[in-house]
């Protein structure tokens, strides 16, 4: 049995996450501080799972002192600024507080396997890895078996993966579960969402930012390229990048080699990419708004994850699993859904796919009073829903979109549409304005 340390001061979360990992078959041990972790002995443990912020020394401290044994840092935090750092201080991985269950245990898995990894041979490796199904990814259905199957077959060949499909399909997930299954496991996996960096800024981000190259004050800033080398790089909404950024990450791909922002100089990088868009990249090409060569760069191996109203009765796994995991989060053990509710559920289009499923799911354990969920707490506009495509994969996502927005806005506020379609309020505001799809002011 793997043993784990947390060192956490802030009590309440402490506990929460001893408990957790105490139902995974984890022998757990607690400290609310450096030094009472060091008093347990930091080399005894398999794991360090540590609070940036502590009371006196700061977690990151303990990537130091508790080597080789790899450390987990947890901040409030996030940035990818301070997830660079960490990665710098040589963390093991690095996650946002407050954490998704899931992803901290699949986190601690895939560094406890890393561990493991490196006392066995290469051939065990293997054996292990294909006798076991994608960790954390529920699907049993036709096309959710074959993207598992390709997962697997891709993982080990350190080939660039292009990762499509809708907007809460998983694509994240699927990334992860790669980068879980090759050699690289033991290494970084950072994770990038390029829509979400301006364009001022991404370039620097990404490749790093050297200043006073001329000067001989050199200060270099390393971009998440380079943090993540001997590891993975998962480029999300990789259609959003700049023509200039595109370049960049063309030599990273042709080359292995990046060059940071203000310096003349070149450094060689061991970087695997995994790239995501749920954008029409041939239509990009063809309109020249992304560059043709990198196109066939990142899509040498191809994974397409289905929208979930393709998935059959896939979406009843999925619910059940949401619940499990929004029951445990909130703790609300023994909440059920309704044979009423589970119809409703596979009555829904699911526009925003497995990340609305899983909203309306955890708004429904918060909404519900009682041990069953109806379709009352769901939220799903029954019947506002526009019919399922004729021809599924013909419609697109924006189309969908759009007419949901337009038959719905009149009688759902806009925090109600934004909840239905699975996604913020924020973004809803940001397609509307891409989709020339203005807001309706009140009379
Ligand atoms: N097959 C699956 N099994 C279990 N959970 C899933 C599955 N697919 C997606 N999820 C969950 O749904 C949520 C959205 O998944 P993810 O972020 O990977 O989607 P995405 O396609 O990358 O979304 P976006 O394009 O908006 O970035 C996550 O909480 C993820 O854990």
């Amino acid at each position: 049995m793997s043993r784990l340390l947390i060192i956490e001061d802030e009590e309440v979360i402490r506990r929460q996450l001893a408990r957790l990992l105490a139902k995974h078959g984890y022998d757990t041990a607690e400290a609310g501080s450096v030094a009472e972790a060091e008093a347990l002995g930091l080399q005894d443990f398999d794991l360090i799972i540590a609070d940036v912020r502590l009371p006196g020394v700061l977690g990151t401290e303990v990537i130091e002192r508790a080597r080789p044994v790899p450390v987990l840092i947890m901040t409030s935090f996030a940035s990818i600024r301070s997830a660079v750092e960490c990665i710098q201080k040589g963390a093991a991985d690095y996650i946002a507080k407050p954490f998704d269950h899931d992803e901290m245990l699949l986190t601690i898995a895939r560094l406890l396997q890393g561990g493991l990894q490196s006392r066995q041979n290469a051939a065990l490796k293997k054996d292990v890895a294909r006798d076991f199904p994608v960790s954390g990814m529920v699907g049993d259905c036709a096309a959710m078996r074959a993207v598992s199957d390709r997962i697997q077959r891709v993982a080990g060949a350190d080939i660039t993966v292009l990762i499509r499909g809708e907007s809460g399909t998983g694509k994240e997930l699927a990334a992860r579960a790669i980068h879980e299954r090759s050699a690289r496991a033991a290494g970084p996996f950072i994770a990038v969402n390029c829509a979400a960096i301006p364009d001022s800024l991404i370039e620097a981000e990404l490749f790093g930012h050297e200043k006073g190259a001329f000067t001989g004050a050199t200060q270099r800033k390393q971009g998440l390229v380079e943090a993540a080398h001997g590891g993975t790089l998962f480029m999300d909404e990789v259609g959003e990048l700049a023509p200039a950024v595109q370049a960049r990450l063309l030599r990273v791909l042709q080359e292995g080699e990046v060059r940071m922002v203000g310096s003349t100089a070149s450094r060689k990088v061991d970087v695997r990419v995994l790239a995501a868009t749920h954008r029409d990249l041939e239509q990009m090409v063809r309109e020249r708004t992304f560059r043709e060569d990198l196109y066939y760069r990142l899509k040498v191996m191809e994974l397409m994850l289905p929208p979930l109203r393709e998935r059959g009765d896939d979406v009843e796994r999925l619910a059940r699993h949401l619940l499990e995991r929004a029951a445990q989060k909130l703790n609300r053990g023994g909440i059920r859904l309704s044979q009423r509710a589970l119809a409703a559920i596979r009555a829904h289009h699911w526009p925003g796919n497995v990340r609305e499923l899983g909203n309306a799911v955890e708004r429904a354990v918060i909404l519900c009073d009682g041990p069953t969920i109806e379709p009352e707490h769901l939220a799903i506009p029954v019947g506002a829903a526009p019919p399922p495509p004729a021809a599924a994969g013909q419609t697109s996502l924006e189309d969908y979109f759009r007419q949901f927005v337009l038959q719905n806005q009149d009688r759902m506020t806009e925090s109600d549409l934004a909840k239905a379609l699975g996604i913020s309020r924020k973004t809803l505001w940001e397609r509307r304005s891409r989709m020339n799809l203005p807001r309706r002011r009140e009379p």
